[in-house]
């Protein structure tokens, strides 16, 4: 049977935001990430559509740990998004990218000294402290500075979503957060600083997550905090923050919901818990990060060898893998392809798609089936504009791929791809071993 696709042309190659991929890996090389600006602007509508203009005091920040580059920061800024950020080079990117760091929330369940004080001198609008130390560290270099910072506490509120066991981070038993039992301590000792301004709180229950019941027990459990801190201590809680994690579809097996179906939710459960416990609303906020590009990715490889193993299976090696994307190593994530040069040719074999690092692990895709493969066809794997490129390493010093970016069928290479002397570039041979040479 063939595997009939619609974005296809008169040439049989696979079509990915209206660019023909195979002339895309002729023109760029592969492995070679594609990204679709379109893609990721529409998902950016549909925040806007079904969570900013349709409630008040609502905000929305991208997670840019799932793809950033500066080319990433200008796209958000001008789709009037906030930006999450978990690192100093994170950070660092979206200022170099010339992103308002007043929309910037800075997250990370360890902060450095110097993170802290880089998002202090370039006045982020939030930091999402997770832990005592980090509070002391922040009240230092927030009084040195003479600032006062918007922070939101991280709590742990004791709920583990459904997803793979690396990617839930609710549950109690979490490295993320601080746990409820903490918290009035925490926001006692944060009442009367003069150099931190505590908005509220963030929850964020894992990533991939295709259920909202979880999402309604998180902003029970916070909103019930929010009532007690109120209670007794009279804190006002302003904000929010319910996290990311919407799921999307990697292989027909996934069934990913519409982002309303997690932001109802959401504020149908604030705005009922709000009423029960007769508290003002605070301004929600949520961060998706895979939800906003990973759909808007994909990954084009070059097949080199076909290994025929009788009575076993076949291997069909790409020239890219686990250093570009680590996921089905760490999760088992599962990944659907297409042979962008032989789309609606019959399906008739059944082929493993082996990556070419020095790791049995290294697998992308178990039991595919495809046309019958030759060297040199290209694969487009799909899905990929989540955690790929942000996750990609040089192990077996293999450079990383490029980034292209489509826009109406015009492309742009954002990442140059990584050359032999990149991977050298930061390495030293001591003066004493050049000796004797
Ligand atoms: C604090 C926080 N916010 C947002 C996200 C984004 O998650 P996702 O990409 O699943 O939407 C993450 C990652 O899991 C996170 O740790
Ligand atoms: N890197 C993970 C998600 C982690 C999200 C950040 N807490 C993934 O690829 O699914």
């Amino acid at each position: 049977m063939a595997k009939t696709m619609e974005n296809v042309n008169c040439e049989n190659h696979f079509i990915f935001a209206d660019c023909d991929t195979v002339e895309l890996a002729k023109q760029f090389g592969t492995p070679l990430y594609v990204v679709s600006e379109e893609m990721i602007r529409e998902r950016c509508s549909e925040i806007k559509e079904s969570f900013l203009n349709k409630y008040k005091n609502v905000k929305a920040a991208y997670a840019s740990k799932a793809f950033l580059t500066m080319a990433m920061c200008r796209i958000i800024e001008d789709e009037g998004l906030g930006l999450d950020v978990v690192s100093g080079g994170e950070l660092y990117t979206a200022i170099k990218a010339g992103f308002p760091t007043e929309n910037i929330m800075f997250h990370g369940n360890n902060k450095a000294w110097e993170e802290l004080e880089l998002a202090v001198k370039s006045n982020v609008g939030r930091i999402i402290v997770d832990n005592l130390y980090e509070l002391d560290l922040l009240e230092e270099i927030a009084k040195q500075q003479n600032r006062k910072m918007k922070i939101l506490f991280r709590v742990t509120p004791g709920i583990k979503g459904e997803t793979h066991e690396y990617i839930v981070t609710g549950q109690k038993d979490s490295k993320f957060g601080i746990p409820l039992e903490q918290i009035y301590e925490v926001v006692r000792r944060t009442m009367d600083s003069e150099s931190i301004d505590l908005m509220g709180f963030h929850f964020h229950l894992g990533s991939q997550l295709f259920e909202n019941h979880i999402y309604k027990a998180g902003v029970e459990v916070i909103t019930k905090l929010v009532k007690d801190l109120k209670e007794e201590l009279g804190f006002i809680t302003r904000e929010l923050n319910a996290g990311g994690g919407f799921g999307i579809r990697y292989t027909s097996q996934d069934e990913p919901k519409p982002l309303h179906y997690f932001t109802d939710a959401i504020m149908e459960a604030v705005e009922k818990q709000c009423c029960q416990y007769n508290l003002e609303m605070p301004t929600i906020i949520i961060e998706p990060g895979r939800w906003v590009v990973g759909e808007a990715g994909i990954t084009l490889y070059t097949v080199g060898s076909i290994k025929e193993i009788p009575g076993i299976r076949t291997y069909a090696s790409i020239d890219g893998g686990l250093p570009d994307n680590p996921r089905p190593a760490l999760y088992k994530a599962k990944y659907d392809a297409v042979v962008a040069n032989k789309v609606n040719e019959e399906v008739s074999t059944t082929v493993t798609i082996a990556g070419k690092c020095c790791e049995s692990g290294d697998i992308l895709i178990w039991d595919l089936d495809t046309p019958l493969l030759t060297s040199g066809d290209i694969l487009a794997v799909l899905s990929t504009g989540a955690y790929n490129f942000s996750m990609a390493s040089n192990y077996n010093k293999l450079p990383k791929p490029a980034v292209v970016l489509i826009n109406k069928g015009h492309t742009e290479l954002i990442v140059e791809r990584e050359s032999y002397d990149h991977l050298l570039d930061r390495e030293i041979i001591p003066s004493y071993l050049e000796k004797n040479r």
